[in-house]
């Protein structure tokens, strides 16, 4: 048997890195940037007001104090108008500060209220404060988030809505980013009918596929194909040369092609089970013992540069398998900064037994006191349904045997 980090850890020195491509931001959302982007610009680009109010000189602006409105300066405004001490240029949220004023008068803090600005309205000759501003009250400084130059977002970063959004702020419509792989899914057995089909003696509603598409999408992966093939070597000889063909093809400059293949079932030792007949013989696809319960058989190898995952066929094992190898490995092929998820520690609210030797993860239900088990068992790989009530995994190495009500575990928040 051979350890889950061991197991990962060849996995990561064999695994390609994709291609980076230039994305338009509106078709990046979930690439990974492959190269820092930096502030075209300050950040703000120039000093504005954080209020609808007005801008004055504090030190002429004590509370009483009636000044003359001189000028109404509107967000996108390219004007600079001088206002003196006892003055004041109405200015809305956004709009530059005049050079010559220190400080904004919000206008709730002027006796006039809100009534300042009613929409589309010409500013008022006069204004009266009511409260006095500090020098700087209400200005949003020049660079005081970012400087011209400084990085926005930095290589290895998922883009997501937050990233995506600095990236327009720091003046750039494009970024050089890798696109989560492109995945054929495919599941194994005879005993597998259609979700929504009324199984015969020995038939199962097939899960797995339904389970690797949903996670991997979820992890930014694009599902291109997820097919059911019967446990017959030549049928699924077929379909594995059919989807490892696609990596090669490429039409009208469209890619067509697959960046990895995940595979359930068949990868123990049963006499039916083909997937270790027809990707074990080729060589390429090694098969191992790991020290992960459940997912405990595992196959990996990359065909002709396209990398190959066989997960066992107990829909927790998949579970299991896709969140601590399947993901990491397709987060890292984009040059993921932080291929994993972060883990936590919390206390187990019940005691469970772990085998010796392995690691095991447990689907978990995260409550205030800490985590606990689903339906109170640690154990049941094929409980597929107790999977729905768990919203995370407890990681417990080998050299733990039992866990004990209080103890802290390691804890990954799948969701
Ligand atoms: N003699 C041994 N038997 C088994 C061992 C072992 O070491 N020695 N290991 C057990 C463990 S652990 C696992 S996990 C399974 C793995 O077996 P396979 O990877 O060959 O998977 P299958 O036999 O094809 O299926 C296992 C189980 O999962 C159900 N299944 C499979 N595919 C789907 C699907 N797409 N949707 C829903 N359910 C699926 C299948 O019906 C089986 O019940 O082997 C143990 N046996
Ligand atoms: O290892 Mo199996 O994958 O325990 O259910």
């Amino acid at each position: 048997m051979i350890s889950v980090d061991e197991y990962r850890a060849r996995l990561a020195a064999s695994l390609p890195v994709l291609a980076a491509e230039r994305l338009p931001l509106d078709e990046a959302l979930g690439a990974v940037l492959a190269e820092t982007v930096v502030t075209r610009w300050p950040i703000p680009l120039f000093d504005n007001s954080a209020m609808d109010g007005y801008a004055v000189h504090a030190a002429a602006s004590q509370a009483g104090a009636r000044l003359r409105v001189v000028a109404d300066l509107a967000a996108g405004s390219p004007d600079d108008p001088p206002v003196a001490p006892g003055e004041a240029v109405r200015i809305m949220t956004g709009a530059p500060m005049p050079s010559q004023a220190d400080a904004v008068v919000p206008l709730e803090d002027t006796e006039l209220g809100l009534a300042g600005a009613a929409a589309g309205s010409a500013p008022p000759d006069w204004v009266t404060v009511a409260r006095a501003p500090v020098v700087g009250a209400h200005i949003r400084r020049a660079g005081e988030d970012a400087s011209a130059g400084e990085p926005a977002v930095v290589a290895g970063r998922e883009l997501g809505p937050w990233q995506l959004a600095a990236i327009a702020s720091a003046g750039h419509e494009h970024v050089i980013a890798r696109r989560m792989p492109r995945v054929a899914v495919l599941s194994t057995g005879s005993e597998l009918v259609a979700p929504g089909a009324v199984p015969a003696r020995g038939q199962i509603p097939e899960s797995n596929s339904v389970l690797v598409t949903a996670a991997l999408r979820a992890a930014g992966a694009v599902v291109v194909s997820a097919t059911v093939v019967p446990d017959d070597e030549d049928s699924l000889r077929v379909e594995v040369e059919r989807t490892l063909g696609d990596a090669a093809t490429a039409l009208d400059g469209e890619r067509l092609g697959v960046d990895a293949v995940v595979l359930t079932g068949g990868a123990a030792v049963g006499a039916f089970d083909p997937v270790r007949a027809v990707l074990g013989a080729a060589g390429s696809v090694r098969f191992d013992a790991v020290a992960l319960q459940p997912g405990r058989h595992q196959g990996f190898g990359v065909i002709g540069g396209t990398p190959v995952f066989c997960l066992p066929g107990n829909p927790v094992a998949v579970a299991v398998s896709l969140e601590l190898i399947v993901r990491p490995a397709l987060r890292a092929m984009a040059e993921h900064a932080e291929p994993e998820r972060p883990r936590f520690r919390l206390p187990a609210v019940t005691g469970w037994a772990s085998p010796a030797g392995r690691t095991q993860v447990v689907p978990v239900v995260v409550e205030t006191s800490g985590v606990a088990p689903v339906a109170g068992r640690a154990s049941g790989s094929h409980r597929v349904r107790s999977l729905a009530e768990a919203t995370a995994f407890a990681v417990i190495p080998p050299e733990v045997g039992l866990v004990e009500a209080g103890d802290l575990v390691e804890v990954i928040l799948c969701r």
